[in-house]
């Protein structure tokens, strides 16, 4: 499906899907636990996923839908009944479709069981590295090999690895660290990760250490990483998952590029966390718009202002890399998105996409290994066909640039927003874009 994206003016309120981050590690800890009712959870494509392994590994899974509160089609809870510390060998392959959070988590958590189970996804997710990772469970005592020997999926991964301490490069994914210490929770012995370099992507390791403190699982911070000790046990009743700041930050940037005169863009579900992408409100902040977070009221508005560029850091936020390259492409001047060269290794080369569709604008960018230097057109962005590249970041960011382009914006591949944010379209139509689907 391709979106058509007119130029349009947006302003009103909308109400940001629930955390990715956050669904996925709160159902895999009632997975790892005796049963746990999630509340408020995403019901997109990729907690589905780990939804399915938890029910592959023992667990029950389900999505339930109090006759649609919510009004998004989506399930108002998930109600999970755990497997209850060691996972059971799967009777099948599990698939984790396009989800990395998935296939990292448990690919840890397979490493547990007894027998061998079998991690698949779709070709993007067959195509991201695991390297790193299986090098761990093995020299935890586990089996963790590729089947085409080439550190991507498909995956065997088994074995009952134990516990004890491994290293670890920190710049290729932080879920590595998070998959080792929410698996490391019901080994024995406990797992020590000592990092080998950087950590990039630190603050969902945080968001992982939150979700599992508030499931009673300890964890702690060492010289060298992260250990957790062993023989712990994950309970909570109920979770309740926070707003996701990288899905607000396309309503933010459509607020703060395109909002009707006079009016704004209220986003609701904006309460603090552990998310590191919280940080868009600091880089529009930064860039000149007229952006204000209530954190009491969870609330952030956001009316245009003119634009200018920035440098924005994203070793710590790799998800805001299409987001902020938008924004460059309409501010004045420069910015310079660095510390970008883990935001390669997502569903797609996302610094190489954003630059080829940006500059298929008329944007004027320069793109080198780790960063990306967008300059703002002199005069609007061009309507153009860009190719959303199977990957729901880019197909939403270049959404909100094609409604202040000149003439229509061509999306491809719309219908993958299904993975973070599937209400995404609606909402913008919601707001005011001038957008269809088809
Ligand atoms: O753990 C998580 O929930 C995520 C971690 C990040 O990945 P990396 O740690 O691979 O950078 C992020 O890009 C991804 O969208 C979600
Ligand atoms: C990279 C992402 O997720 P994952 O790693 O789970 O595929 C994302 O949502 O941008």
């Amino acid at each position: 499906m391709d979106a058509h994206v007119s130029p349009s003016r947006v302003a009103g309120r909308a109400r940001a899907p629930p955390s990715k981050s956050y669904t996925h590690r709160a159902i895999l800890a009632a997975g790892y636990g005796g049963g746990t009712v999630v509340t408020d959870p995403l019901d997109s494509a990729d907690p589905r996923a780990t939804g399915r392994a938890v029910e592959a590994f023992g667990g029950a899974v389900d999505w339930v839908d109090d006759g649609d509160a919510a009004g998004d089609g989506g399930a108002t809870a998930v109600d999970v009944e755990g497997f209850a510390g060691r996972p059971a060998t799967p009777d099948d392959v599990i698939d984790c479709a396009n989800s990395g959070t998935t296939m990292r988590l448990v690919t840890a958590a397979a490493g547990l069981t007894e027998g061998l189970a079998v991690l698949t996804g779709d070709d993007s997710l067959r195509s991201r590295p695991q390297g790193p990772l299986l090098e761990a469970v093995e020299s935890l005592g586990g089996r963790a090999e590729s089947t085409r020997r080439n550190g991507r999926a498909p995956l065997v991964v088994g074995d009952a690895m134990g516990g004890g301490s491994v290293a670890i490069p920190g710049d290729v994914s932080s879920q590595f660290v998070t998959a080792l210490l929410m698996a490391g929770a019901v080994t024995d012995d406990g797992v020590a990760v000592d990092l080998e370099t950087e950590l990039k992507s630190a603050p969902y390791v945080e968001i992982t250490r939150e979700v599992m403190a508030a499931f009673g699982v300890d964890t702690e911070r060492t010289d060298a990483g992260f250990r957790v000790p062993g023989g712990q046990t994950y309970a909570a009743e109920e979770y309740a998952v926070p707003g996701d700041f990288s899905s607000m930050s396309y309503l933010l940037a459509a607020g703060a590029v395109a909002a009707a005169d006079g009016g704004s863009v209220v986003v609701e579900g904006a309460r603090p966390s552990a998310q590191g992408d919280s940080a868009i409100v600091d880089v529009l902040d930064r860039m000149g718009a007229d952006v204000d977070w209530d954190e009491d009221a969870g609330e952030i508005t956001v009316r245009g202002g003119d634009l200018s560029g920035v440098e924005v850091d994203v070793g710590d936020t790799p998800d805001l890399l299409p987001t902020v390259a938008v924004l460059g492409a309409v501010a004045d001047g420069e910015t310079r998105i660095v510390n970008a060269e883990h935001v390669r290794y997502k569903e797609t080369d996302r610094v190489a996409a954003m630059a080829e569709s940006l500059e298929a604008m008329g944007a004027a960018v320069t793109e080198r290994p780790d960063s990306l230097t967008v300059r703002g057109a002199d005069t609007a962005l061009s309507g153009a066909t860009v190719h959303g590249r199977g990957d729901h970041r880019l197909v939403m960011a270049l959404t909100v640039a094609g409604l202040v382009a000149d003439g229509e914006t061509t999306v491809t591949g719309a219908e993958h927003v299904d993975v973070s944010f599937p209400t995404f379209f609606d909402t913008m139509a919601d707001l005011g874009a001038s957008v269809s689907v088809e």
